[in-house]
């Protein structure tokens, strides 16, 4: 396209969309042998946001996240991070360029405590060699004191005072995904993919972890990126939500008005998990 047949007004609204654009994802295709698990997927999440996934189970939602994450790439199609293509980087690149998740399943060390648990967030902000580390410690000491305050920072902002020295093990569901979140922002990301972070919660269980979500946007300015079966939690903290079924986008805009589309209702009513 000839670039000065378009308005000036034009190119500044386009360029400043750009700038507010964290995550796009252009066309994405993403096959396992003959399963066509995603196809032609667009989607784009904005700075601030937070934006909720969702679709019946084997929609797609968790291959969507480790296309972006670059734990399975896509094979067609591209993920822009920032304006910048991620297609294909490394999943840990791509979290040096600070995405972060956590995973429907827990994925925490038992045999360790809450605050070691966490610690473990700040892998991607550990530089010094474990060479370098072990012949010369001094360089590693500031590094290692930055990372205890942060984490200190985390713990406190999780509140999780009263568990810190506890085995992980030993806590109910809901702190453990408390912890789970806690060790996400340890890496302090400014992009956050939650995978079902309240799944097994009760009630109650689910409006702290909807506030804590809530504050890592408004206090730490993290967009995030919620998969999520139970609706009133969507409806309630996303700004924009995107439906998949079978692979495929059937609904994306406001959750109120996306959740009253006939096709989203079908493909509920019709899928494994009705809407909650
Ligand atoms: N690593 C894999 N190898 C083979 N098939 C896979 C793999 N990951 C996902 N799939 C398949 O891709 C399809 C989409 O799965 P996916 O896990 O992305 O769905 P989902 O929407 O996250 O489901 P759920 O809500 O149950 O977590 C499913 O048919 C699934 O079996």
């Amino acid at each position: 396209m000839d670039t000065r047949t378009i308005a000036p007004e034009l190119k500044v609204a386009a360029s400043a969309a750009a700038a507010t654009r964290v995550l796009e994802c252009r066309d994405v295709e993403r096959r396992f042998g003959g399963l066509v698990a995603v196809t032609g997927v667009n989607l784009h999440v904005d700075r601030g946001e937070i934006f909720g996934l969702v679709g019946p189970n084997g929609s797609g939602k968790t291959t969507m996240t480790n296309a972006i994450t670059g734990f399975f790439p896509p094979q067609k199609g591209s993920i822009l991070l920032n304006g910048e293509d991620i297609t294909g980087l490394a999943p840990h690149k791509v979290a040096r360029r600070g995405v972060a998740r956590t995973f429907q399943n827990l994925a925490l060390f038992n045999g360790m405590s809450v605050l070691d648990n966490i610690l473990l967030g700040r892998h991607v902000h550990m530089h010094p060699s474990i060479w370098r580390t072990a012949l010369y410690p001094w360089f590693a000491k500031p590094e290692e004191v930055r990372n205890r305050e942060v984490v200190e920072e985390i713990i406190d902002f999780m509140q999780l005072e009263n568990v810190r020295d506890e085995h992980v093990d030993s806590l109910p569901l809901g702190l453990k995904k408390r912890v789970e979140l806690a060790r996400a922002l340890a890496a302090r990301p400014s992009f956050l993919i939650l995978d079902e972070p309240m799944a097994g919660m009760n009630q109650e269980e689910k409006a702290y972890m909807a506030r804590f979500i809530l504050d890592a946007r408004d206090e730490r300015g993290v967009t995030v990126l919620i998969i999520e079966h139970h609706m009133d939690i969507i409806t309630g903290i996303c700004d924009r939500m995107l439906v998949l079924s079978y692979g495929e986008v059937i609904g994306t805009g406001i959750p109120r008005e996306v959740i009253a589309d006939p096709r989203v209702v079908k493909a509920y009513i019709g899928g494994s998990h009705a809407a909650q």
